[in-house]
Formats: structure tokens, C-alpha cells, sequence
């Protein structure tokens, strides 16, 4: 599903007369499965969100390729991965990332406006969406009205509504309760389970990692470890 080959990154930073090329990832090779969920581990700064924002176009590569669904995504234009994305990749966030002047329903409903879906299909398929992440009677709620948990919940109704076949995450559990995380987790694992839906997710946290198919440690930007977890 995600295949990524001898992939390099490295930021510029300084002024023009001082610039220092850090490198960020270094010749990085994985794949990820249709259907498996993949964790991503390692120390803060070792190259996990960059990871994650090069599977999804929003930065560009120094050295290396991408392939997602058996597309080579690498040389991508903004306008083609703008495409590619609401086609194939959900998204969810640790700080949810939801628009505050929207409610539930309308928050969930852009990413089929922005797709052009029609008005009467839009509705049928949010409604559906409320129900099976459980915010019926929240739909008319602003994200300032919704506990971190129901926010997060709004966030992933809005990832699956396009029903991507992809879902990245970073860190989705950072901003919930234990409770709360327990319930994402059983959710995502349904997903996965009854979807088919493919998950990549960054996190510290063991309790996620628990509910993945195999994990991968990054550790200075190169992959440390990728092994697979016996039971779950
Ligand atoms: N836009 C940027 N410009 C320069 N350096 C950057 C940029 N983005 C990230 N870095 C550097 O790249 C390294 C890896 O950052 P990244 O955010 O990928 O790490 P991470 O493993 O996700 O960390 P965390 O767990 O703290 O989120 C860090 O040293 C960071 O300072």
C-alpha cells in the first residue's frame, strides 16, 4: 500500500550566507501493507512527523521515492497530491485540527464540499458518519462544545468520510484521556478490521503501539528496528 525506498531528507536552516543542511532522515526503507497498522516510535526530533509529511506531499524529498496504492507519488505537483490525497489519505491530528466556526456536521461534511459531492449525498453520508462514530446528539455542536474526546471522534469522522483506504495519524491520541484513548483505539482497530483501512500512526504512547500489526522505531532519522507485534 506505502512503499518508500532509499528515502533522504534534509532541512536548510540559517541565513543565505550561513545556510547548514541538517539531515533529518536518512536512507529510509519500509512498507506498509494493505489493511496492517503500522506504529511509528522514536525519540522527540528523530524524524517522525517528517516522515509522515512526506507520505503525504507536504514536503518534497531531498533524495528517494514514495509509492502509495502503486502510484510513484515522489515528484508529485501541489495540485496533483491536493487530488491524490482527498482520494486516498485521511487525516488525523493530535490538536484535531477542526474549524472552530463550523459545527460537528458541517466540520465533518467540507472535505465531500470540497470534493463537489452533491448536497443530497452529503447529507445521507454524514448522517451515517454521526452515527457510527456516536455523535448524533452532537452534531450541532461547535468544537468549543465537545469534550477532547468527541472532538477527536469529529476529527476521524471527517478522515473516513472520503473513505479513504489510508489513514495517517500523528500522535491521535495525545490529547485524550485515558478512557477516551481506549475508545479511538477500539474504534481504529474496528476500522481496520472490518474497513480494511491501512493505518500509519505516530505515537510515544505504548497503549497505541499495542494495537498495531508491526512497529517501527526511528532513531537519528534511520530505522532502528521494525518488528511485528505477536498479539493483539
Ligand atoms: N521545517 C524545518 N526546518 C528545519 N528543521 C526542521 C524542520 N522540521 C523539522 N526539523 C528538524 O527535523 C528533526 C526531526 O523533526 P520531526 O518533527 O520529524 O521529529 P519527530 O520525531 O516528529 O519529533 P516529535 O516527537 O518531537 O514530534 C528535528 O531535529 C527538527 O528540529
Amino acid at each position: 500500500m506505502i512503499k518508500v525506498e532509499n528515502l533522504s531528507h534534509s532541512f536548510f536552516v540559517g541565513k543565505k550566507n550561513n545556510r547548514q543542511e541538517v539531515s533529518v532522515l536518512k536512507d529510509i526503507n519500509l512498507e506498509v501493507g494493505e489493511g496492517e497498522i503500522v506504529t511509528i516510535v522514536g525519540r522527540s526530533g528523530s524524524g517522525k512527523s517528517t516522515l509522515l509529511n512526506l507520505m503525504s506531499g507536504y514536503i518534497k524529498s531531498t533524495k528517494g521515492d514514495i509509492f502509495i496504492a502503486d502510484e510513484r507519488v515522489t515528484d508529485y505537483k501541489e495540485s496533483i497530491w491536493a487530488d491524490f490525497r482527498a482520494d486516498h489519505l485521511g487525516f488525523i491530528f493530535q490538536s484535531f485540527q477542526l474549524i472552530p466556526s463550523m459545527n460537528a456536521y458541517q466540520n465533518i461534511e467540507l472535505p465531500l464540499v470540497m470534493k463537489g459531492v452533491s448536497e443530497k449525498e452529503r447529507k445521507q453520508r454524514v448522517v451515517e458518519m454521526l452515527d457510527k462514530v456516536g455523535l448524533n446528539d452532537y452534531q450541532n455542536h461547535y468544537p468549543s462544545e465537545l469534550s477532547g474526546g468527541q472532538q477527536q471522534r469529529v476529527s476521524v469522522a471527517r478522515a473516513l468520510i472520503v473513505q479513504p483506504p489510508i489513514i495517517l495519524a500523528d500522535e491521535p491520541t495525545g490529547s485524550l484521556d485515558q478512557e477516551t484513548e481506549g475508545e479511538l483505539l477500539e474504534f481504529i482497530q474496528q476500522l481496520n478490521r472490518v474497513e480494511n483501512i491501512t493505518f500509519v500512526i505516530i505515537t510515544h504512547d505504548e497503549e497505541v503501539a499495542r494495537v498495531a500489526d508491526r512497529t517501527i522505531r526511528l532513531e537519528d532519522g534511520r530505522i532502528a528496528a521494525d518488528w511485528e507485534v505477536a498479539v493483539r
